[in-house]
């Protein structure tokens, strides 16, 4: 469950409806609160580039209709999203929106579910891999 007290919201939210929405993003799927309470985030893993890809392009275009954009990262089959707002800081509707909307493009997309959360580690982000480990090694662990 989100905590009220663990979660920033963006200002003009209704801490309680969001904290609602981040519950279910987080108890019912694969999303974790951010440190900071400022946003959400998990990681997506595919069978190829490609599909990995089509999915970003999916997103891309939402993104686009919304006028809402992700923190997000790619290496090869794998994609790391991080939904937050920045102006005004904070969570919003808008990041569990769109949330809710990656969780579907990716199951359409044919996204590869691997048991467990935060498992999602390209080494983009903590800088433990070595070039290359994204299709050879430790990057994917566990497929
Ligand atoms: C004018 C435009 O809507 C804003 O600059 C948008 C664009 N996309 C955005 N995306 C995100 N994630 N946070 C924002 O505050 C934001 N602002």
């Amino acid at each position: 469950m989100v905590n009220l007290a663990d979660l920033h919201a963006s200002e003009g939210e209704d801490p309680t409806t969001l904290a609602e929405q981040a519950t279910s993003l987080v108890d019912n799927g694969r999303w974790t609160l951010c440190n900071d309470g400022k946003g959400l985030e998990r990681g997506f893993r595919f069978k190829t580039f490609k599909a990995a890809w089509d999915f970003m392009n999916t997103v891309a275009a939402e993104c686009k209709k919304q006028k809402h954009h992700p923190e997000w990262t790619n290496v090869y089959n794998k994609t790391h999203i991080r939904w937050t707002t920045h102006n005004p800081l904070g969570l919003s509707s808008k990041d569990t929106a769109m949330a809710r909307f990656c969780d579907d493009a990716g199951e359409q997309g044919g996204e590869v579910v691997v048991e467990g959360k935060g498992d999602w580690e390209s080494g983009v982000e903590t800088g433990r891999l070595e070039a290359g480990d994204c299709c050879s090694g430790g990057g994917n662990k566990g497929v």
